[in-house]
């Protein structure tokens, strides 16, 4: 299969992403025309490290290109202050330099981490996102938001820092258990669900095919980053239509907060849950047809993914308690709320005045079904 190639452009920072099967025994001969001295400083998981990191190191090696690597604990807990200072130490350990390059080998977790250490590094190095999970190649590796998570909440310390390239070797995705499969796919039906009304229909016709079809795989991982890369290039820092990227992550940043970031709901899960809720307000507020928000949790239940509060394990907090972790979502203004709504499906907006108590009734009866 054919690499594809979708630009970013965004000027002097402009950048591609590569998407194709073999890409990371490749990465060598596509990253040294990047390279202003042959050394590459690789920042990974435990869980990557051993199923890839050979690979990517000989194929870098077989271009003459030195290699160091620092591999982190996997999951959403590495994403704090600890384990980024301990990235940004060893990168000063090694020496790296302005004109090196860092390189973000795994998912969403590594490269949002490394690519702020990057971004911080000696006020701002290079680097290059080999994105190995489905969420980081559709999602999180292209766009540039990059950062850690604190004590208040998700993602609220962190910088707007490009890549200077993205490999997506969907090769990868074979060996990606299908949990992880199936969190990454929530990141895919929200393109279809935000803007793509087309792309949903064919996720709908073909989606079950994506774990064994690599040219299906290809298509969707193809057009979710050629949406994300022309929103992201008409609007980089989210004054406006970035907004949108953002449909069913107000539910969700509240829902990791109050399970801990833990292993009982990933990031992708989250978001297709708070995608269902957003469809439900919508439909609540006047805004969507009922049916909208039928066929969104119809298709997510026909992918075995998880829809409702009540497929969360443990306990949740109540629904007042769950709004005001919305307190902090990065799309607050003046301490209001706005949320990515809907007028159907392929057609999001950004809802200024969303009552909360529509929002608090929404999740208390949420809430309910889970007694
Ligand atoms: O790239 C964007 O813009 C997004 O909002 C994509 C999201 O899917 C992603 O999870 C992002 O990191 C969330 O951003 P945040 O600004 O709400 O923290």
């Amino acid at each position: 299969m054919a690499v594809d190639v979708v630009p970013v452009d965004l000027g002097d920072r402009s950048y591609e992403v590569r998407i194709g099967p073999g890409l990371i025994d490749r990465a060598g001969a596509e990253i040294a025309p990047l390279l202003k001295r042959r050394r590459a400083a690789i920042i990974t998981d435990e869980t990557v490290a051993p199923l890839h990191l050979a690979r990517l190191t000989a194929a870098l090696q077989a271009e003459g290109i030195a290699t160091a690597s620092l591999s982190l604990p996997a999951g959403e807990q590495t994403k704090g202050w600890a384990e980024f200072s301990r990235a940004v130490e060893w990168l000063l350990e090694q020496k790296v330099e302005r004109r090196d390059i860092v390189i973000a080998f795994g998912g969403g977790v590594i490269g949002d981490l490394v690519g702020f250490a990057a971004a911080v590094l000696r006020r701002g190095v290079r680097f290059v996102q080999i994105p190995t999970t489905l969420l980081a190649q559709v999602d999180s590796s292209v766009g540039g938001k990059t950062g850690i998570n604190t004590a208040q909440g998700k993602n609220l310390v962190g910088a707007f820092h490009q890549p200077s390239l993205v490999l997506a070797d969907i090769s990868v995705l074979e060996t990606l258990p299908p949990r992880d499969f199936l969190a990454g796919y929530g990141e895919v039906v929200k393109y279809g669900l935000l803007g793509d009304a087309a792309f949903f229909d064919w996720l709908e016709a073909h989606a079950t095919t994506l774990a064994t079809d690599p040219a299906h795989r290809q298509y969707a991982v193809r057009r979710s980053v050629e949406m994300k890369a022309g929103i992201v290039s008409r609007d980089e820092t989210e004054e406006g239509e970035r907004a949108l990227l953002n449909l069913g992550h107000t539910f969700c940043h509240a829902l990791e907060k109050a399970t801990g970031y833990s292993d009982r709901l990933l990031h992708g899960e989250g978001v297709a849950i708070g995608c269902a809720l957003a469809f439900e307000l919508s439909q609540r507020l006047g805004l969507c047809a009922q049916e909208a928000p039928s066929r969104v949790r119809a298709h997510l239940r026909a992918m075995g993914m998880k829809v409702d509060l009540a497929d969360i394990p443990g306990d949740l907090p109540g629904a007042e308690a769950l709004v005001a972790l919305m307190g902090q979502d990065k799309k607050v203004i003046d301490g209001r709320l706005r949320f990515i709504l809907a007028r159907g499906i392929g057609a999001a907006f950004v809802a200024e005045d969303v009552p909360p108590d529509r929002v608090t009734a929404l999740l208390d009866e949420a809430l309910a079904a889970r007694r």
